[in-house]
């Protein structure tokens, strides 16, 4: 994964001046690469980004997933989303969201967006209003909450105004009581995750959709009464 980021050592710079954070550039390029081979990234679709000293590296809009290279990056400001390297690019039309879970979640290190089918079809299901409650499932333990008998994703409505999307998430955040659950659903839409790092992000991801598929194997209905727990 890191074979291309040691390729940009201080002495053979990027080509555009003032871009710097080669190595952060170069994850995000990277999963969305992943991502897309993975099919969750279909055409231009998802986001991936992640923290850095002075704001986070995002990839940019309507770039192709599976083609993303260091460049196809944008450094932006934590407060307003401002690109803070004077780049041209614009960034993903979702950096509202993943602002909003760097700002509400401190330990938020990387944050991943994609549309993954199985997660994008049960946030779109009828049983889906509000949230998603996956019980008793023992690969909610990957989402790394204290209780993982009982966890709730939260599903918010597509909007095409996506800051109304992320103020949904900011609210939802501080009212939910504890540590949050690393993870939201968009009904007909998709899936963000995030971790301290990419990987964590990425893992929760996997986990998701795979929660999904197995409540979608198992009849479609994520919560079930049952008296062990986990
Ligand atoms: C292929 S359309 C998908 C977009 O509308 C959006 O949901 C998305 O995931 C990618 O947007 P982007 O601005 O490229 O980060
Ligand atoms: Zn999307």
């Amino acid at each position: 994964m890191t074979t291309g980021v040691k390729m940009q050592h201080a002495s053979a710079p990027l080509r555009r001046a003032g871009t710097g954070l080669a190595l952060e550039r170069g994850e995000v390029a990277t999963a969305c690469r992943d991502l897309y081979r993975r099919g969750w990234m279909p055409g231009t679709a998802g986001n991936v980004s992640v923290r850095t000293g002075e704001g986070i590296v995002i990839s940019a809009s309507g770039r192709a997933k599976g083609t993303m290279s260091r460049q196809d990056t944008v450094v932006v400001a934590l407060d307003d989303g401002r690109p803070l390297h004077g780049e041209s690019e614009r960034p993903s039309a979702e950096t509202s969201i993943h602002l909003a879970v760097y700002r509400e979640v401190p330990e938020a290190g990387a944050v991943v967006h994609a549309h993954a089918p199985y997660a994008t079809t049960v946030a779109s299901g009828p049983g889906a209003a509000g949230q998603v409650a996956f019980d008793d499932w023992e690969l909610a333990k990957g989402l790394g909450v204290p209780d993982p008998s009982r966890v709730a994703v939260p599903v918010f409505a597509n909007r095409s105004d996506v800051p109304r999307i992320a103020g949904d998430l900011v609210a939802h955040l501080r009212a939910a009581p504890g540590p949050a659950v690393p993870a939201l659903l968009i009904s007909r839409h998709g899936v963000t995750t995030w971790g301290r790092d990419l990987t964590e992000a990425t893992n929760r991801l996997e986990c998701v959709e795979m929660l999904c598929r197995l409540v979608l194997l198992a009849g479609g209905t994520a919560a079930h009464e049952q008296e062990d727990v986990l």
